[in-house]
């Protein structure tokens, strides 16, 4: 199968941003110059690289998943489309997102599978899927959610301590009870050869729009635009490290304190563009009904972040839910929804000012 041929390396004369490497066993035991690494990682560039987190068989299966489901016929998979109402969870065709704000299409498919569904499971929460996917819910997509949620909350509870929140009021946000936008996505990106301009991104530049990213890949073509300049350099990707990114809720909840930082994903650099690119994703979003605000009552570092707040494009009373937050990017993504340039502009998260309402 695609995902396991042997792939070319990734070539060093690209220009790469190199990410910490934190070691999971060492942040669940505690230890304390992990966690500072952790922070460092978290308020300076928003990613890092995880070791040992224990997840990879799991991650192997379910690019197996994707491969199975991605090989379905077009028409079978659009029967399971996301639609233009700002679900995410469903299949979402090549060249149905917009990239920027010209309305240039993405070139990445994927498949969204809702936490709570893998939850609810063989019961549905929110619609269904594929036979492809329905056949790997419980061997490979119901464990890897679980494990990866846990692996997702363990961080949240060292983020939780250092804001100087309540012990469990960041985690009371990410309830696996309460129905949210938190998925896994598998995405496939088709060789793109010798491919690369700028107005042809795979996946558009962007912030993730939940908490907590905790991501897969194989091939180069992750893109970060390093804070301070105007420079986009490729994340390698590394066997056995996972790549942590932190998304626009908790930039929110902290007042600005923790980074959620713009990323892209381009054509594979050099040899590797021949290849189709496999991505996986699990995101950890905040339950539909919590409010997207620092949370300034509950800490005062947080208090005193956002009394001190210079960056002017930071809003930290938004006023939305996570779950309309969330539909409102989803949906104007949409190619099919969009008017003209302003449309995506209602799409962006912490990237842009909002545009006044
Ligand atoms: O494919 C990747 O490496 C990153 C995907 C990503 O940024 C996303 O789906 O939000
Ligand atoms: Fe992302």
């Amino acid at each position: 199968m695609s995902t396991t041929t042997a792939l070319p390396p990734f070539p060093e004369n690209v220009p790469t941003h190199p990410l910490l490497v934190v070691d999971y066993e060492l942040i669940k035991a505690g230890d304390e110059q992990e966690i500072e690494k952790l922070w460092k990682a978290a308020t300076e560039l928003g990613f890092w690289y995880l070791k040992n987190h224990g997840v990879d068989e799991k991650v192997n299966e379910m690019f197996e998943m994707g491969a199975e489901t991605m090989a379905l016929p077009l028409a079978e998979k659009l029967k399971y489309e996301q639609g233009d109402d700002g679900m995410s969870f469903g299949y979402k065709a090549a060249g149905a997102n917009a990239t920027d704000d010209k309305g240039s299409l993405d070139t990445v498919e994927f498949i969204n599978v809702s936490q709570d569904d893998a939850f609810a499971f063989p019961a549905q929460a929110h619609r269904s899927y594929p036979s492809t996917v329905v056949a790997r819910m419980p061997e490979t997509i119901v464990p890897f959610i679980n494990k990866s949620v846990t692996v997702n909350e363990t961080l949240l509870s060292v983020f939780e301590a250092r804001l100087g929140l309540p012990a469990g009021a960041l985690l009371a946000k990410h309830k696996r009870e309460e129905y949210s936008g938190s998925e896994a996505r598998c995405i496939r990106n088709p060789p793109r050869p010798n491919d690369w301009q700028e107005e042809k991104a795979a996946l558009g530049a962007h912030t993730d729009f939940g908490s907590l990213s905790f991501l897969h890949n194989r091939l180069g073509g992750l893109q970060v635009l390093v804070p301070g300049t105007e420079n986009w350099q490729y994340v390698k990707p590394i066997p056995g490290h996972a790549i942590c990114n932190l998304g626009d809720a908790m930039t929110i909840f902290s007042g600005g304190i923790l980074r959620s930082n713009l990323h892209r994903v381009v054509p594979s650099p050099g040899e590797q563009s021949h290849f189709p690119r496999w991505s996986l994703v699990l995101f950890t979003r905040p339950g539909n009904s919590v409010t997207l605000r620092a949370l300034v009552d509950e800490s005062s570092i947080i208090a005193d972040a956002v009394a001190a707040n210079t960056r002017e494009d930071l809003d930290f009373k938004t006023g939305a839910t996570a779950s309309e937050w969330f539909a409102r990017r989803i949906k104007n993504q949409r190619i099919k929804n969009r008017t003209g340039p302003e449309t995506w502009h209602a799409s962006r998260g912490t990237e842009h000012k909002p545009l006044a309402a």
